[in-house]
């Protein structure tokens, strides 16, 4: 017999995938990218994503504010809109509470989204309400659109010869989790900006945009497991592999000092760390630098060339010219060696 600990997330995803055929000439992209899509109003795609904030799994209610609760619900899923260079329109917010919750919390986890739904043109439109006895969980299905005149950034379109492009500081959401569950409040104080990463992740909404209005068919997903396993996603996806040098990652400070005060590898968290919700895309050479700088000048949001699509199929990692070897990928919600 065997078990969904062993067939993992994303083998479980693969039977999903193969159990549901879909045959509607309206859809255009159904399971496998980080939105479904499908042939909308006049002029538009609509897109469609629901991501869950799963109590212990996601967040710990005891050591997570819950107005930033709140952002984080609404933030994870505007990020999957992003990942397709849309806008998202319209949420229904699907929770399963306990009844001994107190209201004032609730509230404040309904501010936090709100102020987040504010932020980026989302209408609460319905939703569903369900008691449980354990863990909270907090999903949200976001409807967003895409114009149809800009070709869709599918993970599928890499090409041999692209640039592979990120944008901020992949990482620093992994340290600040890592300082939230186990460090002082000293720390929590001093690695405020890490800490803020990971509780109030901010959604590359303005920058996915940038991608889309360039006309190009970039290939783009957003890093919510680890830069690893995202880019693999990609890489599969597209039937390319990949070839990076360490040293073109970006490693801002507050990674470094961390990885430096705990004794470990700052890059463990740039390839491995999840929840940064950066976006990870790929582009030809001509259009890698113009979107590097469109990107900064439109959003501030510095953007970095960390690879060359390949050929031959996989993930080639070096370091000072040496090829190396990372076990860890990144999450795997039910598979072994979750980061
Ligand atoms: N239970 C499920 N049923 C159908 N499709 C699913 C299920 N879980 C995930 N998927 C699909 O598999 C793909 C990968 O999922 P996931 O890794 O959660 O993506 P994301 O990081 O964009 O949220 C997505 O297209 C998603 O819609
Ligand atoms: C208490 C706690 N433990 C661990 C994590 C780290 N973590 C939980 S889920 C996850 C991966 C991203 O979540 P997922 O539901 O897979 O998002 P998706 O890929 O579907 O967008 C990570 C890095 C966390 N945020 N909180
Ligand atoms: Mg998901």
């Amino acid at each position: 017999m065997s078990y969904l600990g062993e067939i993992g997330e994303f083998g479980f995803i693969e039977r999903i995938k193969a159990t549901f055929s879909t045959s509607s000439p309206l859809l255009l992209q159904g399971i496998g990218d980080d939105c479904a899509v499908f042939k909308g109003r006049e002029g538009w795609h609509t897109l469609v994503t629901c991501d869950a904030q799963v109590e212990d799994v996601h967040f710990k209610t005891g050591l997570f504010p819950p107005f930033l609760l709140g952002r984080r619900i609404l933030a994870v899923n505007v990020s999957d809109i992003a990942a397709m260079g849309g806008l998202p329109r319209f949420a229904l917010l699907s929770f399963a509470l306990r009844p001994e919750l107190e209201e004032k919390w609730l509230s404040e986890v309904l501010r936090g989204i709100k102020e987040e739904a504010e932020r980026f043109g989302v209408e609460v439109i319905g939703g569903n309400l369900s008691s449980i006895a354990s863990s909270l969980v907090f999903d949200v299905t976001l409807i967003g659109e895409v114009e149809s005149k800009y070709p869709l950034l599918l993970r599928k379109n890499a090409r041999v010869g692209d640039r592979v492009l990120i944008t901020g500081y992949p990482g620093e959401a992994a340290c600040g989790l890592q300082i939230i569950l186990e460090g002082s409040q000293e720390e929590i104080v001093r690695f405020e900006r890490l800490c803020r990463r990971c509780f109030a992740p901010s959604p590359r909404l303005e920058e996915g945009r940038v991608i889309a209005e360039s006309g190009y068919p970039c290939a783009l997903i957003d890093v919510s497991d680890g830069l690893l396993q995202d880019l693999s996603h990609l890489l599969d996806a597209s039937q390319v592999g990949v070839v990076i040098h360490l040293e073109d990652l970006p490693l801002s400070g507050e990674v470094q000092e961390f990885a430096r005060e705990k004794g470990i590898d700052p890059f463990l968290p740039i390839l491995s760390g999840g929840e940064d919700f950066e976006l990870l895309f790929t582009a030809p050479p001509w259009l890698a630098e113009e979107l590097q700088r469109e990107i900064q000048r439109r959003t501030g949001t510095p953007v970095w060339v960390i690879g060359e699509v390949v050929e031959e199929r996989g993930l080639r990692l070096y370091r000072e010219g040496k090829e190396v070897s990372i076990d860890r990928r990144g999450w795997n919600h039910f598979g072994r060696g979750r980061a």
